[in-house]
């Protein structure tokens, strides 16, 4: 059978072929026959030299390799998260759940990165770079003709590609500029270095691996692509417990035994939590963050379980319907955790009916420190606190319908008021 641009194979039809996906290495040699956008995120204006640097793919997971191993850091945002929910839960207030998770994802990246607080109210800087990234977020989630009508790419009829540009360039600017003031400081002589990331990056410049343009765009690619996907997870996965109270005793019952109810969850405590992990696996599955996974395109005729995909074509992968479909999953709408305890299935890109993170070798690098913030966050925000939706409505009346982004994220967002336990 022969595909033509635009057709679709349904995550269905695909997974139909289960003795190609679940026993096979078939779908993973298909997607790495078909070649990814070169380098860098696709969406994302970046120059030809940037496209060709083959070295990209091993700085973003040098790069997250140091953003993960930065625990210092990441135990201090995680502490931020839960005193600023505490502060509300002392004045009664609702926290919308999404933004405090956002707020503390990409305050992680930035102090790790710049030691710079990215979401300091009080500066302007930090409320410009926050209403960027969301800016970047909304475009990168709208649907664009273009992407479907290639021819019209070069009219960019709705605008997408020149605002996209725009916000683009405005954080690359903004990236510009903490570089040359890091360039300047380095350079006088009572220097303190911050040894934080930028400096690691600056090492290599000088040592003539990477440029300055190379580096803007590298931040540019971990900002958007660290942000919103690891808060949209944590936004979908407190309404999920809320509606489904078992879990959520089961969760705490576990936290308790564990780690001591109101005390913090730390890294080393993950392994001995399974039900949360199973919590996180399961909310990948029925909300995973990016539910097309990024576009391969055929460098060359390509045969996918039998279909003939001709060079040149788009494929996107339907995470999202792979998640829901029965043939796959008992109950595939319901929450139910307990499917995973004693399962071997994990989000690795080993179990194609679970690839939240993708698979391959463009599989995200940012998989270990997304899947540890993600068991941090969950895990101290239902230790430290009980949590109930804001105003009358009981947990099963919340809104739960999705809306696109880069991420998907909840129509309505949750805010809900944390008790202290
Ligand atoms: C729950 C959180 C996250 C999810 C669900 C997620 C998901 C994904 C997916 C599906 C892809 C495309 C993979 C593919 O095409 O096969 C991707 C790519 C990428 N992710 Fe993540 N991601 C998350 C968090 C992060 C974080 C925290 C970072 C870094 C700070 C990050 C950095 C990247 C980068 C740089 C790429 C592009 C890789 C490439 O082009 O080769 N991600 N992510």
């Amino acid at each position: 059978m022969s595909l033509k641009l635009g057709s679709l194979i349904t995550a269905k039809e695909i997974l139909s072929k289960q003795d190609l996906i679940f026993s096979s290495r078939t779908i993973v040699d298909g997607i790495r026959a078909c070649q990814h956008y070169e380098f860098g995120m696709p969406w994302i204006p970046v120059s030809p030299l940037w496209r060709t640097l083959r070295k990209v793919r091993n700085t973003h997971i040098f790069v997250i390799r140091k953003l993960d191993a930065s625990q210092y850091l990441r135990r201090n945002k995680i502490q931020e998260l839960i005193v600023n929910v505490g502060k509300s839960s002392l004045k009664g207030e609702a926290v919308n759940i999404g933004q405090a998770a956002f707020d503390a994802t990409i305050n992680l990246l930035s102090k790790t990165i710049f030691s710079m607080d990215l979401v300091d109210p009080n500066s302007s800087i930090a409320r410009e770079f926050k209403e960027t990234v969301c800016d970047i977020m909304m475009e990168a989630g709208r649907p664009n003709l273009a992407d479907y009508f290639p021819l019209l790419r070069k009219f960019d009829p709705q605008g997408v590609q020149r605002r996209m540009t725009v916000h683009s360039d405005k954080l690359l600017n903004l990236f510009g500029s903490m570089i040359d003031e890091r360039l300047q400081s380095r350079k006088s002589r009572d220097l303190t270095t911050s040894n934080d990331v930028l400096d690691i990056f600056l090492d290599i410049i000088e040592g003539e691996e990477l440029n300055k343009t190379h580096i803007q765009h590298l931040l540019l690619d971990l900002f958007v692509a660290g942000t919103d996907t690891t808060s949209s997870t944590l936004e979908w996965a407190m309404p999920e417990l809320l509606r489904n109270s078992q879990a959520l005793l089961k969760a705490k019952k576990e936290l308790e035994e564990a780690i001591g109810k109101g005390n913090p969850v730390e890294e080393s405590d993950i392994n001995r939590l399974p039900y949360l992990q199973a919590i996180i696996k399961e909310t990948f599955q029925m909300h995973p963050a990016v539910p097309l996974l990024l576009p391969r395109r055929a460098d060359s005729d390509v045969n996918l379980c039998g279909f003939k995909i001709p060079k040149g074509s788009q494929v996107l992968i339907n995470v999202w319907a792979i998640g829901r479909d029965p043939s796959i999953w008992d109950n595939p709408n319901s929450f139910i955790p307990d499917r995973f305890l004693g399962s071997e299935i994990d989000v690795k890109g080993r179990d194609f009916g679970l690839i939240p993170f993708g698979a391959g070798r463009r599989i995200c690098p940012g998989l270990p420190l997304a899947n540890r913030m993600l068991h941090l966050m969950l895990g101290s925000l239902i230790n430290y606190f009980d949590w109930k939706p804001e105003g009358e409505i009981s947990p099963n009346e919340m809104n739960m319908e999705e809306k696109y982004r880069m991420a998907v994220h909840m129509a309505t967002p949750l805010r809900a008021i944390p008790l202290l336990v």
